[in-house]
């Protein structure tokens, strides 16, 4: 597979609502879309999750603009790609700067799954027809307000609700909404805000029978997490800690987790995604998927993704009314009864809609073979 060409697209789009995290609020979303053309013309499309500012990892757009144009870009114009796997390792003399990796990646494995005229997911192995999907909620203090947003979600058939918490909006939130909904599976997101100090805290959401406390601890440890999982009931599953198929190694050998949410920009691809999912399949360690607040180029890989067997707990790809008056793709992701139906076109399956793309698009970068910067 030549690619001969690379647009590169930093795009803003506003949230429909405020997303609230125990890191702070986000109104607009800035990220990049990266386009890749073969010699037929066929487009493959990725998406950067990184955010405007390093609150999540220490990854930005500026950077992660920087890295794609500067280093990745070039070297897939260089190379010849026989399949979209080869990819990881073309980019692996560069030190992390997973998401701009992934961004890139992810397209490679779009413009192939189209040149085999295949789904993306069966080009990844999955067999999904459909997947289950849940919700997460941002932090919001009022608590009728939240009773009333997780009661619709509910209605509207999410398989589970993720709330966020942080300390002194844990233990007595969850407790309320647990009386009000007894029986829906519900998991706590912590985002990196308690210390190991916490565990008597922690230990205290055991009688909510959460599915799961999404990294508790810092984010770059498994250590503490070993020790704050042997004294919690409820399973610890990380998220920011895990960036490759060796972090998750380690982290399962040392028990500091019993679940992952696999995101796909965090570990640097679709490739060591789909690595992640069969070691842990074969450690019986479940995984989802999580979400970063894509528009739906990113939210048609997480789908796509998601159709692979070890994927038995609902992720964060919700549907993408949630988050946008209009996605930039066609048709748009929905959800009927908290499921999704995997599209059938080649690729990721959606057509991008390339006036909602341009409307988006704030700034754009062209490559094609003859202008590749000589490094
Ligand atoms: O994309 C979604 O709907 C889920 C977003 C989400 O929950 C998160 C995105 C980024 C960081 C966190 O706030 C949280 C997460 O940790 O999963
Ligand atoms: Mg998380």
């Amino acid at each position: 597979m030549k690619i001969m060409e690379v647009n590169v697209r930093k795009l803003k789009m506003v949230l429909k609502q405020p997303f609230t995290t125990s890191f702070g609020t986000f109104q607009e979303k800035e990220f990049l879309v990266v386009e890749v053309k073969d010699e037929k013309g066929n487009s493959g499309w990725g998406e950067s999750v990184a955010f405007h500012s390093p609150w999540y990892s220490e990854e930005t757009v500026e950077t992660n603009l920087h890295i794609i144009r500067d280093f990745l870009v070039p070297i897939v114009l260089e190379n010849d790609i026989g399949h979209p796997e080869e990819v990881n390792g073309l980019f692996a003399h560069l030190r992390k700067n997973n998401m701009a990796k992934s961004a890139v990646e992810g397209a490679v494995w779009d413009l192939y799954a189209k040149r085999e005229q295949v789904t993306l997911a069966r080009a990844l192995g999955g067999q999904l027809e459909k997947i289950e999907v849940g919700i997460s909620i941002g932090i919001n203090e009022n608590m009728q307000e939240l009773i009333e947003t997780v009661r619709g979600f509910v209605e509207e058939g999410y398989k589970r609700i993720k709330v966020k918490i942080k300390p002194g909006f844990d233990v007595d939130v969850m407790r309320e909404l647990r009386k009000q909904f007894p029986d829906v599976p519900m998991m706590a997101d912590a985002n990196s805000a308690y210390r190991l100090d916490d565990t008597e805290l922690l230990k205290e959401l055991d009688e909510f029978g959460l599915t799961m406390i999404e990294q508790p601890l810092a984010s770059d440890d498994i250590i503490d997490h070993a020790k704050l999982q042997s004294q919690l009931k409820t399973p610890i599953c990380l998220d920011e800690s895990i960036h490759s198929l060796e972090d998750t190694r380690k982290a399962i050998e040392l028990g500091s987790t019993k679940i992952i949410n696999i995101k796909i920009g965090r570990v640097g691809g679709l490739t060591e995604a789909k690595k992640i999912h069969d070691y842990c399949l074969e450690k019986n360690i479940p995984v989802w998927c999580g979400g970063m607040l894509e528009s739906g180029i990113g939210r048609a890989h997480n789908v796509a993704l998601t159709t692979l067997p070890n994927f038995v707990l609902p992720g964060d790809t919700a549907g993408s009314s949630r988050y946008w008056e209009q996605d930039i793709i066609l048709p748009e992701v929905t959800v009927e009864d908290g499921y999704i139906t995997v599209p059938e076109g080649n690729g990721i399956g959606y057509e991008v809609d390339r006036q909602a793309l341009e409307r988006y698009t704030v700034d754009k970068w062209h490559f094609s073979n003859q202008e590749a910067p000589v490094q």
